[in-house]
C-alpha cells in the first residue's frame, strides 16, 4: 500500500483554478496539473494514500464548494480514486510542458528533449513528489526576482559575472531545488538549500545531479533555518524563501542568525491579503521591503537589510 496514491480530479470554472491549486497545496497534494476541457478546467492532483482518509477528502471537497460559493461561481465537481505510483508518475507528467520564466530561464521537464538554439539558461527538472515545477506563480515570482537580483545593472556581462562570483544564497523550503539551481545558473557562487520534507531533499539532490551542478556548490540538508545556522560557515548574501505566509512570519526572527547587514531577501508563498502581516514581521526583524511583485492572488516581497 505504501506506493498507492489518491488522484483527486476537479472539474471547475477557470476562475477557480488558482484557489483550487492553493487548497490542494495546503492539503498536502503534490504534482498538481490542469488541463482545459472545453470552457472549464480539469485539475488533477496527487497525494500518498496514507496522508488522507476519505473524510479528509470529503472535507477538501467541502472547502472547494465553499470557495466557489464565496466567489459566486458554479460548484466544482470533485472525484477521487486510488492509483498506483507508476500511473501517478506518468499521469501528470503528460501535461507539463517547457516553460520560459522571466527573460533568462527555461524550465525543461527532464523527460523532454531540450530545445535547440535556445539562448536561455535551462533548468532540467523532475520534481518527483516535491513542489517546484515552475508552474506556480510564487515559484515564477521568485525566479524573476533572482534574475533581477543577480543580473542588476551590469556595466557589461563579464563584469556582472564577476560581481556574482561571490554571491552565496540560502534557499529555505527548496522543494525540487528549482530556485537554488536557478540562482547558480544566474551566476551565484553557492547555494545552501534546506527543506523539512525528506522527499524534497531527495528531489533537490537528484535535480542537482541532473543539471550537472557540483555538490559543493549546492549543499542540501533536511531541516529549516535552525539547520542553516549550523551549515553556513558565514552569513549569506541572499535568502530566497517560498513557503506560506504563516511559516515566513514564524521564521522571521531566525533569519537574523544567517544574514549580513547587506543581505537581500526574496519571500513568497504569500497571498496578497497576507502581505502586510508578512512585511510587518520582516520589518520588525531588520528588513526593509523594497518592492512587492504580484501574480494572480500571490505576491513576492523583495527586501533588504536596513
Ligand atoms: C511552496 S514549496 C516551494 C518549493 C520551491 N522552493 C519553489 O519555489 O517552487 C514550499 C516548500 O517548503 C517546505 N517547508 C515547509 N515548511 C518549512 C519550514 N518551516 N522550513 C523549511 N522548509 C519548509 C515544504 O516542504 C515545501 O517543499
Amino acid at each position: 500500500m505504501a506506493n498507492t496514491w489518491w488522484e483527486v480530479q476537479i472539474q471547475c470554472e477557470p476562475a477557480l483554478e488558482e484557489s483550487i491549486f492553493w487548497r490542494l497545496e495546503n492539503f498536502g497534494c503534490r504534482g498538481t496539473a490542469s488541463e482545459k476541457k472545453g470552457s472549464s478546467f480539469l485539475v488533477r492532483s496527487y497525494l500518498p494514500q496514507f496522508q488522507a482518509h476519505l473524510l479528509d477528502l470529503a472535507a477538501l471537497s467541502l472547502w472547494l464548494r465553499q470557495d466557489a460559493l464565496c466567489m459566486e461561481l458554479p460548484i466544482p465537481v470533485v472525484r477521487w480514486e486510488l492509483i498506483d505510483e507508476q500511473d501517478w508518475a506518468s499521469s501528470w507528467k503528460q501535461y507539463w510542458q517547457p516553460q520560459e520564466i522571466g527573460d533568462r530561464i527555461l524550465i525543461n521537464p527532464a523527460w523532454l528533449p531540450v530545445p535547440e538554439n535556445s539562448e536561455r539558461l535551462i533548468i532540467l527538472l523532475d520534481p518527483g513528489v516535491a513542489f517546484g515545477t515552475g508552474n506556480h506563480a510564487t515559484t515564477q515570482l521568485c525566479l524573476e526576482s533572482l534574475e533581477m537580483r543577480l543580473s542588476s545593472v551590469p556595466e557589461s556581462f563579464t563584469s556582472q559575472e564577476r560581481a556574482n562570483e561571490d554571491v552565496v544564497i540560502a534557499d529555505v523550503g527548496c522543494g525540487s531545488g528549482i530556485l537554488s539551481i536557478g540562482a547558480l545558473l544566474l551566476g551565484a557562487k553557492k547555494a545552501y538549500a534546506v527543506d523539512t520534507d525528506p522527499l524534497a531533499v531527495r528531489s533537490t539532490i537528484e535535480n542537482r545531479a541532473m543539471n550537472g551542478v557540483n555538490p559543493e556548490s549546492l549543499i542540501v540538508a533536511e531541516g529549516s533555518v535552525d539547520v542553516l545556522t549550523k551549515l553556513v560557515p558565514q552569513p549569506v548574501d541572499g535568502i530566497v524563501c517560498n513557503i506560506l505566509a504563516d511559516v515566513i512570519i514564524s521564521l522571521a526572527p531566525e533569519f537574523s542568525a544567517i544574514v549580513k547587514p547587506s543581505t537581500w531577501g526574496i519571500f513568497s508563498g504569500i497571498l496578497l491579503e497576507q502581505s502586510k502581516a508578512v512585511a510587518d514581521a520582516l520589518e520588525k526583524h531588520g528588513w526593509v521591503v523594497a518592492t512587492l511583485w504580484k501574480r494572480k492572488e500571490w505576491c513576492c516581497l523583495n527586501v533588504r537589510r536596513s
